[in-house]
């Protein structure tokens, strides 16, 4: 029998795990998601069939799964109305708000609870996330397999087993999104500045850069070969890769995740006082 999973939120978030639950043949009727009001849940429950509530203590009381999937910053609210149910029933929580770490969750919800702390990313919606996961003791091995069954469901799974390599998981791939999509804006700008059209700009980078990603995914050889096989001596590609690297691009990405990993700590530091 499937286990029974409530998502807490029904955002983008719960929305892109939810969807790839459902693509990959997880029962609809074993999921129940959850918002204060129906605006959200209507098209939960047309696009994905699955059970809906605005009573989150109510939506926990009979779940195997507790998905916390709501802003960190209301998480202390909405753990302190469901925290009896949570008791009553120990089902194992996951959550994945940034920035909260276990111990606070689970002292919030009562204590003595099973929680495994999810990083994932945007690319989730389209079932191409990449997230990081983190367990507490309390997680039994089955719970662990059920937690990465779940998120498995919207892209790859990497277990950590410290709670603080969550902040580099942050810096490589929760926030990374953004970066490449940095990449692509200037990409476009400079292919305009070339004299292409700005859509064909546009579709030409993200194309180049979805063949790479799933290039070197196939690939038996390394990113550093792959490059290298591109550059022909003395030719287009050496002349760019040499100004990009006379650049500092190395430095510059490095110092960007380490900033990225030190508000990751930070926010830890300041939401997670309880
Ligand atoms: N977006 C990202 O790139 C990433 C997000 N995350 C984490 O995912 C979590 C969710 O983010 P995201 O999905 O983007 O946010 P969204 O705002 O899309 O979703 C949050 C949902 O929670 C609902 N909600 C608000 N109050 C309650 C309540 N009391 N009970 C139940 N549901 C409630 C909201 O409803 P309403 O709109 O009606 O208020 C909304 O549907 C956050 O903690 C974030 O840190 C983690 C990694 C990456
Ligand atoms: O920017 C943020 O804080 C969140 C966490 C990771 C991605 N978005």
């Amino acid at each position: 029998m499937a286990s029974q999973v409530t998502f807490i939120g029904a955002g983008n978030m719960a929305g892109a795990i939810i969807g790839g639950m459902i693509d990959s043949g997880y029962l609809r009727d074993a999921i129940t998601a959850t918002s204060p009001s129906d605006e959200m849940l209507a098209p939960m429950r047309e696009k994905y069939g699955i059970h809906t509530a605005t009573d989150n203590a109510a939506a926990v009381a009979e779940a195997d799964v507790v998905v916390l999937a709501v802003k960190p910053q209301i998480m202390q609210d909405v753990c302190a109305g469901m925290r009896d149910a949570i008791q009553a029933r120990k089902p194992l929580i996951v959550s994945v708000a940034a920035g909260l770490p276990a111990e606070t969750l689970e002292a919030w919800l009562g204590g003595e609870l099973a929680v495994v702390r999810c990083m994932p990313n945007t690319p989730s919606l389209v079932g191409a996330g990449a997230a990081g996961l983190y367990a507490n003791a309390k997680v039994s091995d089955t719970q662990r397999d059920l937690a990465t069954e779940l998120l498995e469901a919207a892209g790859l799974v990497e277990w950590v087993d410290d709670e603080g390599l969550l902040e580099a998981v942050t810096a490589v791939s929760g926030s990374a999104p953004a970066y490449f999509f940095l990449m692509f804006e200037a990409m476009e700008e400079a292919g305009v500045s070339l004299g292409l059209p700005a859509d064909t700009a546009r579709r030409l980078a993200m194309q180049t850069a979805f063949g790479a990603a799933r290039m070197a995914m196939d690939s038996d050889k390394t990113p550093g070969e792959l490059k290298r096989n591109v550059m022909s001596p003395g030719g287009t590609t050496e002349r760019a890769i040499s100004h990009l690297e006379d650049a500092g691009m190395r430095r510059i990405v490095a110092e960007a995740m380490d900033a990225c990993a030190a508000r990751a700590r930070e926010m830890a530091d300041e939401l997670g006082k309880h």
